[in-house]
């Protein structure tokens, strides 16, 4: 997985501005697809987040803002051809009984980008021709594709899981990708219909609004063990006995061997049910009987998959197998932040199909 670098921005014929960057998973995503462009602006509000960003892709690009406060002026000024896009997804979750969709608060900024700002830009001939947004299951209930097509823009909707790819994790994400009109998608099918695979890229899958896409069999996975650390003996992330008391039974426990994690939230190591697997090391031993001994679950050898395998797991870095990953993580990121981040973000391996189909 070589990453083409597009430092030079002058060069590179496609400008991006990524909001909402978090950890900067659209951007590597650019990066590692065969679009000549590179991101030349990046926001978001979280300092952590930004303080990781910058150590990963350079001083003076990304900036600490409130995105709900940017201005067509500054953004018509950058000259963008990509917006790239992962709001938060709590208003949207539908794991979230009080998420209100685009009625919610937190959706504020993104509908001053597309209500606001977008229009203006259009206005003054400045709106980017490609567009990409990323959320969860659920945000296609939003009128964000009846605005963007209002506005001028073609726009193509999916939902995909990291499973499709041969990536053993689930992660069920919605897409959106626009394109200012004349520009249309390839082989796009009926408008205004879900896919569930990018177009002239396999088949659709069954239950995509499943939040589980376990039941549906994928093929050519890769196993577990080779996204695993080397070194399987690190104390660090054993599961603490407190937390295998209380919540050992409702743990998702896969094996090395196994071609299949859950997906991981922001709360991992925090939550124990739907934020993410644990890993049994043992494999000789099946997680049979009904005792509920904490005692019982021991030879089990359960521990969490350390943030550096999630990376792994999110396509970020090369499974193990491949050699070393290049994820920087700022000295004083604690493991709880690093958990936090990798959790809010983006499988790279997905977006960097999507960004490649979006400009054929
Ligand atoms: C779902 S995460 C996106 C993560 C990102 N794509 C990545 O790869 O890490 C949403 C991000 O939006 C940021 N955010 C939410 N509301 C914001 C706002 N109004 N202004 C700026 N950033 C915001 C959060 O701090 C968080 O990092």
């Amino acid at each position: 997985m070589t990453e083409p670098h597009h430092e030079d921005s002058s060069a590179a014929p496609f400008r991006a501005v990524e909001f909402y960057s978090g950890i900067g998973g659209l951007h590597r995503a650019l990066r590692r697809s065969t679009v000549n462009g590179c991101v030349i602006r990046a926001y978001d509000w979280d300092q952590a987040a930004c303080q990781v960003y910058q150590a990963n892709y350079g001083p003076g690009l990304v900036k600490q803002a409130d995105i709900s406060l940017l201005t067509a002026g500054e953004l018509a000024g950058l000259r963008a051809d990509l917006w790239l896009l992962s709001p938060s997804c709590q208003p949207y979750t539908v794991l979230n009984p009080l998420a209100k969709g685009p009625e919610d608060p937190r959706a504020k900024s993104f509908a001053h980008l597309i209500q606001g700002v977008l229009p203006e830009l259009v206005d003054m001939g400045q709106q980017p021709r490609y567009i990409l947004v990323e959320n969860v299951a659920g945000f296609e209930a939003s009128s964000t594709r009846e605005q963007l097509d209002a506005r001028g823009y073609n726009c193509l909707e999916l939902l995909l899981t990291p499973l499709q790819f041969g990536t053993p994790n689930s992660r069920l994400r919605y897409y959106l990708l626009a394109k200012w009109r004349p520009l249309a998608f390839r082989n796009a099918g009926t408008p205004g219909r879900l896919a569930r695979h990018i177009p002239g890229q396999g088949e659709d899958w069954s239950d995509p609004r499943s939040t589980s896409d376990a039941p549906v069999l994928f093929g050519d996975l890769k196993a577990l063990h080779e996204y695993l650390d080397p070194d399987d003996t690190n104390e660090e992330f054993k599961i603490p006995d407190r937390v295998l008391e209380k919540w050992g039974r409702l743990f998702d426990i896969v094996l090395p061997s196994g071609k299949r994690t859950c997906c991981f939230t922001r709360g991992y190591t925090k939550l124990a049910e739907r934020a993410g697997s644990v890993l049994q090391l043992n494999e000789d031993l099946d997680k049979r009987g009904n005792a509920d001994t904490v005692r019982l679950l021991d030879p089990l050898r359960l521990r969490y998959f350390s943030p550096q395998e999630l990376l792994r797991l999110f396509c970020f870095d090369p499974p193990s197998s491949l050699g070393a990953g290049s994820f920087i993580w700022p000295e004083k990121t604690s493991t709880k932040t690093k958990y936090k981040l990798i959790g809010n973000s983006v499988n790279v391996e997905v977006v960097c199909r999507l960004i490649n189909y979006l400009f054929e």
